[in-house]
């Protein structure tokens, strides 16, 4: 798996926030995004994923070296963010079961194996809309962790996390597989210590 970035740019209304974006993504690898707030970690990631639009440039996913149609880049990517919302209405198995029908899990993981893996059994048949925050991250990580994906993407993968949930967290973290691409976007040092790729986002203001 390879995203091709190619001086991809972003505004609202009419202030950039990046411009000249070039980057050359590639599977077994990480990177991760940092720079202050509000200097466009969240909107870079976003668009790397596929799921905002680009004001200008060309953004390409490549699978074995054929590029894909970008109504197919969503099969390939999943997103772990604090904005991007649960099914509120669902419980957690539900959720796992919808899941299912656009993703599978590693390893013939039903959703059992995936909830207990989240230590989220006791939590199977409760609404998520009444999860804590932090139980909501851990349901997030667990799907970006354990879907056969090829790109994982995780913004502030560690916030809502107490101490317990971020040593899960690096546990897996570090377990991606080689041939998946993560992408980090970040504040906190501890939450990439692990990663070669750190690029400051403020390079393209
Ligand atoms: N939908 C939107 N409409 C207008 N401006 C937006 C929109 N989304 C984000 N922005 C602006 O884009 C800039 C970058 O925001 P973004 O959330 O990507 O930053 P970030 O680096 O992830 O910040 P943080 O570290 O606070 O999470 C900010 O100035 C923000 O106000």
């Amino acid at each position: 798996m390879q995203i091709l970035a190619e001086q991809l740019g972003k505004k609202y209304r009419k202030e950039w926030i990046f411009r000249r974006v070039d980057l050359d993504l590639n599977a077994g690898n990480s990177y991760t995004f940092v720079g202050p707030n509000g200097s466009g970690k969240s909107t870079l990631l976003q668009l790397l994923a596929g799921s905002l639009p680009i004001s200008e440039g060309t953004l390409t996913f490549y699978r074995q070296g054929k590029a894909l149609e970008s109504e197919d880049w969503f099969r390939q990517v999943i997103i772990a963010a604090p904005y991007l919302e649960l099914i509120e209405e669902l419980t957690l198995l539900e959720l796992l079961d919808f899941h299912c029908r656009f993703k599978s899990f590693k390893a013939d993981y039903t959703p059992e194996d995936v909830i207990g893996r989240m230590q989220l059994t006791h939590a199977a048949h409760k609404e998520i809309k009444f999860y804590s925050s932090g139980m909501k991250q851990r349901v997030k990580l667990g799907l970006a962790f354990y879907s056969e994906v090829p790109v994982v993407i995780l913004d502030e993968p560690t916030s809502n996390l107490d101490k317990q949930g971020a040593a899960w967290y690096h546990e897996h973290v570090r377990q991606l597989t080689a041939d998946q691409l993560l992408l980090i976007g970040s504040n906190q040092p501890s939450e990439y210590e692990f990663c070669p790729h750190v690029l400051d986002i403020t390079r393209w203001k």
